[in-house]
């Protein structure tokens, strides 16, 4: 494969009881529309949107998991090998918040601990809410994830979510990549990269910095550091 064809593809898994807007979500976010009838997912459905983040492309591939508890058996098939986690619940639906944790376990049981965002979604119902606020930062802050308050109806905050979480992917990957160069060149060796600025040389057993290009763009670390590797 060339380098040029190299691209980083994520796997989402978007989580969360009937209704609360998992199908939404993803189709107001794939093709920019938004219906108000609700037609239940069976089984599993899947779309996917390309962005750029930090300047590398990025394939997000978008999982809607159906919300009945009957589908679990299949849903959970297709959290294997996911690298971030959507947990949904909906403002007007009291279950749906008090699922979340266990939404979290079900994807935490397939996947491990993977980076993972509950959203509030329909704050445009914020006026027939049944779950208040400081409830919600507690359960995110009980779960270790970042909340995000959204409308999938009005278009609120729906791209945060998913650049959120590619952004944390890429963080991590980056780190795997470091902590690659930096187990692997033993005493007098030095590393080259050369996406970053004037290339790092340096003795190893001090720690390498890797400072971003003030001039050059930071353009396809990850896809040098496979060319390295
Ligand atoms: N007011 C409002 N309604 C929404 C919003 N997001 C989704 N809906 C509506 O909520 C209903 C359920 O949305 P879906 O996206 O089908 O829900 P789901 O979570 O995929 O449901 P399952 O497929 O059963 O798991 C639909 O009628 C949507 O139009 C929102 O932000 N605000």
């Amino acid at each position: 494969m060339r380098e040029e064809e190299l691209e980083l593809a994520l796997k989402v898994v978007i989580v969360g009881n009937g209704g609360v807007g998992k199908s939404s979500m993803i189709q107001r976010y794939c093709k920019g529309i938004f219906t108000k009838d609700y037609k239940k997912t069976i089984g599993v459905d899947f779309l996917e949107r390309q962005i750029e983040i930090d300047g590398e492309d990025v394939r997000l591939m978008l999982w809607d998991t159906a919300g009945q508890e009957e589908f679990d058996a299949i849903t959970k098939a297709y959290y294997r090998g996911a690298q971030a986690c959507v947990l949904t619940f909906s403002t007007v639906d009291r279950d749906s918040f008090e699922a979340t944790h266990s939404w979290k376990l079900k994807v935490e049981n397939e996947c491990g601990e993977i980076p993972t965002v509950i959203v509030q979604n329909k704050i445009d119902l914020l006026d027939q809410s049944v779950v208040n606020p400081e409830e919600a930062e507690l359960l995110a802050r009980a779960l270790g994830c970042r909340l995000i308050r959204t409308s999938v109806k009005e278009d609120i905050n729906v791209a945060t979510v998913f650049r959120h979480l590619a952004s944390r992917c890429l963080e991590e990957l980056r780190d795997s990549v470091n902590d690659y160069y930096y187990s692997s060149t033993n005493n007098h060796n030095t590393i080259t990269l050369s996406t970053f600025s004037q290339s790092v040389k340096k003795p190893v057993k001090e720690t390498i910095v890797l400072k971003p290009n003030k001039h050059k763009r930071r353009k396809n670390v990850l896809k040098s550091a496979c060319r390295l590797l």
